[in-house]
């Protein structure tokens, strides 16, 4: 049995995650955790699993990786910098494993791969994501991943960015730019997290779409994440490592 304490275990995710635990016959939910409460109640947990607020987040991870405690993190707004500050954690506490997923769907975490190949090829791409209205954060954390790898995967071919005659546009329009590749959000009720890669050259266009219908796409990910985070001490970031892509 691994004990596992949830981290924003009242919210859409949290939730979801304390029923998959409960659910899975070698994990067990030993502390349930929303802002307010005592985190002395991790004192018995080995793994927690986060998903609150990126303001929240980095605070949360420290005081687990102090205490010896594995953490899973789900919640966005990991930076370079960020991940910096974890590493340096976690080199005090030899033993302690860290996993920080954008996304811990497996089709999202495909549609990243997919895309970085396909990178190379094409002369332009923009990203497009989809998401319900009570998001805090835009653009999305795994576009923002995307958009970081898909940069790499044409830097490391050689590629410059994409261009485009636009030379009047109200501000916005054109979305925001991370690592040079445009990045457009959309929030609608009725959306849970959907991602859209598109590349396009001359007369022809590839998309890459994965969408989440309903928050169990992300539950294996976390369940196998829970299991695997106590065996790799350190930081690992990208379910793409755990599933070994
Ligand atoms: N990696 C992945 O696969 C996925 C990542 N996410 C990310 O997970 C995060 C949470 O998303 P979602 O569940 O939709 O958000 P919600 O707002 O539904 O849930 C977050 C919960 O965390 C609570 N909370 C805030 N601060 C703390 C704290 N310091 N300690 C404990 N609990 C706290 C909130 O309480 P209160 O409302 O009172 O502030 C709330 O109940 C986001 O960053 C989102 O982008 C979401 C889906 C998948
Ligand atoms: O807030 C969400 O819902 C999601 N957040 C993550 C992100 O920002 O990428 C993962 C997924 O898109 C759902």
């Amino acid at each position: 049995m691994i004990r596992v304490g949830v981290l924003g275990a009242r919210g859409r995710m949290g939730a979801t995650v304390v029923n998959a635990v409960q659910a899975a016959p070698d994990l067990k939910v030993v502390a349930a955790i929303d802002s307010g409460d005592s985190r002395d109640g991790l004192a018995e947990a080995e793994v927690v699993v986060d998903f609150t607020h990126p303001d929240a987040v980095l605070d949360n991870v420290k005081y687990a990786v102090e205490h010896g405690i594995h953490a899973v993190v789900g919640t966005t707004g990991f930076t370079e910098e960020r991940l910096s500050a974890v590493r340096e954690w976690l080199a005090a506490k030899p033993g302690v494993g860290v996993l920080v997923a954008p996304n811990f769907a497996l089709g999202a975490v495909l549609a990243m791969r997919f895309a970085q190949q396909a990178a190379r090829f094409y002369e332009s791409v923009e990203i497009i994501e989809l998401h319900h209205n009570r998001k805090a954060d835009a653009p999305s954390g795994t576009a923002e991943h995307t958009a970081r790898l898909v940069a790499q995967a044409r830097r490391d071919a050689g590629r410059k960015p994409g261009t485009d005659a636009t030379t009047k546009e109200l501000d916005g329009a054109r979305g925001a730019v991370v690592d040079d590749v445009r990045v457009h959000s959309v929030r609608l009720p009725g959306l849970i997290a959907h991602e859209e890669i598109l590349f396009g050259a001359d007369g022809e266009t590839l998309t890459i779409r994965h969408d989440s219908m309903d928050r169990a796409s992300f539950m294996p990910g976390v369940l196998l994440g829970v299991r695997e985070v106590v065996r790799r001490p350190g930081l690992t970031v990208g379910l793409e490592n755990v599933l070994d892509l």
